[in-house]
């Protein structure tokens, strides 16, 4: 089933390219740009690595990527992950990335933009994979901010596929960024956010309500409410759902306990990702493979979930007619 799951052509619809950095790029860039790490050593990065719920996870994203400062760090960054991502059988990435976090230490945009675009151009030709920019704004820090970049960003408005809304959830609800959410609409930018991954079920009803958002990142909350759900279905809004991130940020227990069973039998048009695989254990392949582990699918369970991915990822007609013909070949 591995070797199956490995050739299946998997798209990734949430994946934040910071939490891809690997502690042994994370050495190697803080080294070339003389940068101190709070870290001895490679195992103690990964020790670290033992979350209580999002903010500790979010206090050591924030810290690594601290290392990123020029075009050519965002460049190796981007295509460490697609070297990863091309040999576990990603055909088609759609990468996140929080440029206030980069801002705020006098980073400024053109170097995210410029670097994770050349790596995009790059994947395309090496490795034929299609690829989606997705620009993040961070809930936890005042809308304005959000507003602001959003505005310095015009330049790059036709190589952004869509904005997002990420970072810590709990207190931040989506109505906070109303403003910002309807300036990308009218500017004709796709909007996707985060909600109901350690937030309620209500925030992900007032994503859709208020920031009428086409994707929601996580959104395994949903359960609690009926209604919510009989939403999801009816509408198919598809849920980007990132297992190996929820057990690991102590949303569920463990994979068994996960709702991604429950979500799937009640119609949701549910997705696999693995939101910042440096962070929690693996990426889209293990995430897959996680699954099999725990439920026991078979293959037209994970044929149906890369399905629902390549239906309302961000590509061309022409390239999802390709990836739905692949498909159908497994
Ligand atoms: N899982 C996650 N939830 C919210 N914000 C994030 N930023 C990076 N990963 C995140
Ligand atoms: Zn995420």
């Amino acid at each position: 089933m591995k070797t199956w799951l490995r050739e299946l052509p998997k798209v990734e619809l949430h994946l934040h390219i910071e939490g891809s950095l690997e502690p042994e790029l994370m050495f190697a860039l803080a080294a070339r740009n003389h940068i101190e790490l709070p870290y001895a050593s490679i195992e103690e990065v990964k020790a670290a690595y033992d979350f209580s719920d999002l903010q500790s996870f979010l206090d050591l994203y924030y810290l690594g990527m601290r290392v990123l400062r020029t075009e050519q760090d965002f460049f190796d960054l981007a295509m460490a992950y697609f070297e990863r991502a091309h040999e576990e059988g990603v055909v088609h990435v759609e990468l996140s990335f929080d440029p206030q976090a980069h801002l705020g230490r006098g980073v400024e945009l053109a170097i995210p933009f410029e670097g994770l675009r050349r790596a995009m151009r790059e994947a395309e030709q090496r490795f034929g994979m299609s690829t989606a920019l997705i620009m993040s704004f961070l809930r936890d820090r005042d809308a304005s901010e959000a507003m602001t970049v959003l505005e310095k960003a015009s330049p790059w408005y036709e190589v952004i596929d869509a904005v997002g809304l990420d970072s810590a959830e709990v207190g931040n609800p989506p109505a906070k960024f109303a403003a910002v959410f309807e300036r990308a609409r009218a500017l004709g930018i796709p909007r996707v956010a985060h909600a109901g991954e350690e937030g309620p079920a209500a925030y992900i009803s007032e994503a859709l309500d208020v920031l009428d958002i086409c994707r929601v990142d996580h959104g395994v909350a949903c359960l609690q409410d009926e209604a919510l759900v009989e939403r999801l279905r009816n509408s198919q809004i598809p849920l980007t759902v990132c297992p190996l991130s929820n057990v690991r940020l102590k949303v569920v227990e463990t994979m068994v306990d996960h709702p991604l069973p429950a979500m799937l039998e009640k119609g949701v048009k549910v997705t696999l990702n693995s939101d910042d695989p440096a962070y929690f254990g693996g990426g889209m392949l293990d995430n897959y493979v996680a699954c099999f582990d725990a439920f026991g699918w078979d293959q037209r369970v994970f044929k149906q979930l890369a399905g629902n991915a390549i239906d309302v990822a961000f590509m061309s007609d022409a390239r999802r007619r390709e990836l739905v013909e692949r498909l159908a070949e497994c």
